[in-house]
């Protein structure tokens, strides 16, 4: 009668390789540690009773000069079992965990093919998948993260995922087999080793016994969950989805989006289909579309496919989102779009050049310029309405972005290559799709907004704090069309970060250099788009007790605000598309156009 642990062992393998027909060949990879080595004497033991081929794979991976020697002698053990084939792998890797693992699978992998073989089995135990799972959860992880190592995996077998480590020592020592303890399992660099030495333990002395089978459990439920939800995910995509990644499949009809540009592996959906779809679902879908879209599948982490998800739940006008591999996620309209790095990123295109199947890509200032006198009066651009009006030659507004609002924006070769002239001709920017409200409407609305605030602090000082960068413009600008006596103090606070949505997580990046105590304070912002920037920065100013505290906003996204804020004057309400110019950025560029428009969807490529 075999030891407990020898019979529980071969049992396992037994099981693994039940489906293998007489005569296939498995192979067993082993490190010489008492896991893989208790594995190989197993398969050694089960193989010639069901008439199987059993060999031995160990790699070295070039760590150390020791590394080498090693592998020869766990390939000699490999015979002494009696197994065969047996092969020393070259896997060189970098001194990491993950890098290591990599490697090693890649390079196994590839042997079991070259050898025909029907499996490779892995000593991976219920310990280790415990770590995993709980190494994986401490960092954050969805369901299929969580589900850890399945016990197969194409050609990869783990037939030990229900056994304990130390059956598999115990086993070893039955047999009377010499293990190695490798030392990177003690070593406290390594995570995993650190859970394994410390945090399991710990876990065990104050939850109670049996955390790494509670985790090994957990990582089979969520299995089947996961699968579950992948694979109607996978049928719902296939629904919903409209590629033109396939250029042999019969072509989805042109929408919109398709229109814009005609190459490049792209998907695209209707936003209100995404919107129906639970959110499970519905991350799971834009994840396939991305990978579709040619997203670099070990890099798309769970916030890209958020800021994505954002586009269809937390719609604000937010800028393309940037994943992996150079894919972009884009709103326009009702559609969502994910467009494939080898879409073409057009060069820049002298202005009034078109692009076929780009609407509205770089048009003659005059063709489309911003909102014209039939816009409302308050300066507001419903969504519905265009934000710009077709100008023909007899329209008195044609040639009037092209006079300067202020010193600070004109006559300036602007950062993006494209000469300003001060009442020069009309000038788009070969990057503006369409300009939402011209230099000269900007200078009417600040001319406005001063009377009124003149009219309402007559006989006080007003200290104006800017928030930079974005209200830069505006701060010059309305500074000097006051007539009130003014202090100036500038505030830099960011909410956005690198990321394309607001994250209402607002840092002070430069803070006021004096008190505002006892002041009359107005500050002056660019923009308010989801308002949380305000909203944070409102509290913050109030907790330091002005006399009074107001906000002068140029523009607003009313559509996208997502908290309350009180803003005494505002110049425009515009729609919740992403706009630059007249201080406002994308990736830093655009500041300095005198007018405010959005961009071309090649400039968003470019830049993003
Ligand atoms: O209403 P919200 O959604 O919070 O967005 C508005 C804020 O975002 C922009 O600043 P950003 O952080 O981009 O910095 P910048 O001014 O330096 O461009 C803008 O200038 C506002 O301050
Ligand atoms: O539309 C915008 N453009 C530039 N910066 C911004 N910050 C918030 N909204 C915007």
């Amino acid at each position: 009668m075999p030891a407990p642990a020898v019979a529980a062992v071969r049992l396992a393998v037994r099981d693994a390789v039940a489906d293998v027909p007489p005569g296939g060949l498995v192979l067993v990879a082993c490190s010489g540690g008492a896991d893989s080595l208790a594995l190989a004497a197993a398969l050694a033991f089960v193989a010639p009773r069901r008439a199987l081929r059993a060999g031995l794979l160990t790699v070295d991976h070039g760590w150390d000069d020791t590394s080498r020697p090693r592998a020869e002698e766990v390939a000699a053990s490999g015979r002494l079992l009696g197994l065969s084939p047996v092969e020393v792998l070259a896997a060189p890797s970098p001194r990491s965990e993950g890098a290591a693992r990599d490697s090693r699978r890649a390079a196994l992998l590839a042997a079991g093919e070259r050898l025909g073989a029907h499996a490779v089995l892995l000593g991976h135990t219920l310990d280790d998948q415990a770590e995993t799972v709980l190494l994986r959860l401490a960092r954050g992880s969805g369901a299929r993260s969580l589900s850890g190592m399945p016990a197969t995996d194409g050609a990869i077998r783990r037939p030990l995922l229900r056994l304990r480590r130390d059956q598999t020592r115990q086993a070893c020592q039955s047999l009377g087999l010499e293990f190695w303890d490798d030392p990177t399992n003690t070593d406290p660099a390594f995570a995993r080793a650190r859970t394994r030495s410390t945090v399991l333990p710990v876990l065990e002395a104050e939850l109670g016994p049996g955390i790494a089978e509670a985790l090994a459990r957990t990582a089979d439920l969520l299995r089947a969950d996961a699968d579950a939800l992948e694979a109607q995910a996978e049928s719902v995509y296939a629904e919903l989805a409209g590629s033109a990644a396939d250029a042999t499949a019969p072509r989805a009809p042109r929408t919109p989006l398709a229109a814009e540009a005609e190459l490049g592996p792209r998907v695209e959906f209707d936003v209100a289909a995404l919107a129906g779809l639970t959110q499970a679902l519905r991350s799971r879908v834009l994840r396939r579309a991305a990978l579709a879209a040619g997203s670099s599948a070990s890099a798309l982490r769970a916030d890209h496919i958020w800021a994505v998800e954002d586009l269809v739940t937390r719609w604000r006008g937010q800028k393309p989102v940037p994943l992996p591999s150079g894919v972009l996620a884009r709103r326009t309209g009702g559609r969502i779009a994910l467009v494939g790095p080898d879409a073409p990123v057009r060069p820049d295109m002298p202005a009034g050049a078109g692009h076929p199947g780009c609407p509205g890509v770089v048009r003659a200032p005059g063709e489309r310029g911003g909102p014209t006198s039939r816009a409302p009066a308050s300066g507001t651009l419903t969504p519905g309405t265009p934000a710009s009006g077709d100008r023909g030659p007899g329209d008195p507004a044609r040639n009037e972005e092209d006079r300067p609002v202020s010193q600070a924006a004109t006559a300036k070769p602007d950062h993006d290559g494209t000469s300003i002239p001060a009442g020069g001709p009309p000038r788009a920017h070969p990057d503006i799709d369409e300009i939402l409200v011209s230099r000269d409407e900007i200078a009417a609305k600040i001319a406005e907004l001063a009377a009124r605030v003149d009219a309402d602090y007559a006989g006080r000082e007003i200290l104006l704090v800017g928030v930079l960068k974005g209200a830069v413009m505006v701060m010059a600008d309305l500074s000097r069309a006051l007539s009130v006596p003014i202090t100036m103090e500038f505030m830099a606070v960011s909410s956005y970060g690198s990321t394309t949505s607001s994250s209402g997580v607002v840092r002070i990046l430069k803070d006021l250099d004096r008190s505002i105590e006892g002041q009359d304070v107005l500050v002056v912002e660019d923009i308010i788009d989801s308002g949380l920037t305000l909203s944070w920065l409102l509290r913050n100013l109030r907790s330091r007790g002005p006399a009074s505290l107001e906000v002068l906003a140029l523009f607003r996204k009313p559509e996208a605000i997502t908290v309350d804020v009180d803003v005494r004057y505002v110049g425009f309400d515009i729609p919740s598309a992403f706009v630059v110019g007249y201080g406002l950025d994308y990736a830093e560029h655009y500041r300095t156009l005198p007018f405010v428009g959005t961009l071309t969807p090649e400039a968003i490529a470019r830049r993003a």
